[in-house]
């Protein structure tokens, strides 16, 4: 497959589901070897989206196209599912009583076994289970049943792979061994993926490109640095990270401070805001730092705990990182 070449669309594809519209309107672009991140909040057509780009449910209107080839009705198929597109659904569907090299050579059983052992071991190193190549895919965590399924998944070679909430649930070591193997994955196998989060920080770590999804609809796409630095709305500010709105009577626009961009000065000529630290919080690697004055809140952070909660502070930013929308 080509860089920069298409290799899943999604062309105005709306869905309803119980009477409801859940997905309007859309569309999608994946590139070969791109990772798209699809963030939106719970309930807003995540796992509906990807059901219908993995070929297990039809949408109303529109179309899905496979390297610019328009995919047939799942209702038409014998079975759901496309080879080239793996979904790797939440329940991960493995083999409970077969070990987890069991559950991957499986999808390699009509290959030779010489093939088939090479493979395994590859994929078992690339998804982190040596540890537990032996055990039953019913005694494993919910981390170690994920990465089963997705080297499962890309032992069939598939193009793209779509993951659904990959992040939710785990512990900080298995997403630590999670974002190892994806690692491995991008740089080893060039797979495109599309994967689905309500975490904007998953989204923002893990993404060439994000579209952002409010009740069906595709509000923005961009780069993770565009959606962050740039949002369309309110909405998609401050579902990507903490914001301080801060109030203007000169103009109708909302104006807001991301809360790295804030900084603590001595200097009253630098200061731009003024006011009395109300609470500390302790983040594990940065305080918090909680402030109100002008009967507004401004929270900021800190990685050294300097400040006391009553102390007068003044703080300062860069013009250009007061945003609006
Ligand atoms: N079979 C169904 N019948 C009726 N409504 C449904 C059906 N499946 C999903 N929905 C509704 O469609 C909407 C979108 O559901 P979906 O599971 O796609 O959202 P999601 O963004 O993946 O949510 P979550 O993050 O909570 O999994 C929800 O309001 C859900 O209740």
């Amino acid at each position: 497959m080509n860089p920069g070449e298409i290799t899943l669309a999604a062309q105005s594809l709306t869905k309803t589901l119980g009477g409801k519209p859940v997905l309007t309107d859309i569309n999608l672009q994946l590139h070969a070897g791109e990772w798209l991140g699809i963030l939106g909040e719970s309930g807003s057509g995540k796992s509906t989206l990807l059901r219908i780009l993995g070929r297990f449910l039809d949408a109303e209107q529109g179309d899905v196209f496979f390297r610019n080839e328009k995919l047939r009705a799942v209702s038409g198929e014998l079975m759901p599912g496309h080879k080239a597109i793996r979904l790797i659904h939440q329940e991960f569907e493995l083999f409970p009583n077969q070990t987890v090299e069991e559950n991957i050579a499986y999808a390699l059983r009509f290959h030779d076994p010489v093939y088939k052992k090479k493979s395994v071991e590859e994929l078992i190193a690339i998804t982190a289970l040596e540890s537990v190549r032996t055990q039953k895919a019913k005694l494993l965590s919910g981390g170690e049943k994920q990465r089963t399924a997705i080297a499962r998944a890309l032992a069939g070679q598939p193009d793209v792979l779509l993951l659904d909430e990959p992040f939710a649930h785990l512990d900080n070591h298995n997403r630590n061994v999670l974002a190892t193997a994806i690692e491995n994955l991008r740089r080893e196998h060039r797979t495109s993926c599309i994967f689905v989060t309500h975490e904007a920080s998953d989204a923002l770590a893990w993404s060439d490109s994000i579209a952002v999804l409010q009740n069906g609809k595709i509000i923005q796409t961009g780069s993770p640095q565009e959606v962050y630095n740039a949002p369309v709305s309110s909405y998609v500010a401050e579902l990507t990270g903490d914001i301080n709105w801060l109030v203007s009577e000169s103009d109708t626009k909302q104006h807001y401070l991301r809360p790295e961009k804030i900084r603590l000065t001595r200097n009253p000529d630098k200061c731009k805001w003024k006011g009395k630290v109300t609470a500390i919080r302790f983040h594990g690697n940065y305080w918090e730092i909680v402030c109100t004055g002008n009967h507004q809140q401004l929270a900021f952070y800190r990685t050294r705990p300097e400040l006391e909660v009553g102390q007068e502070v003044m703080l300062n930013y860069a013009a250009k990182d007061l945003r609006s929308v």
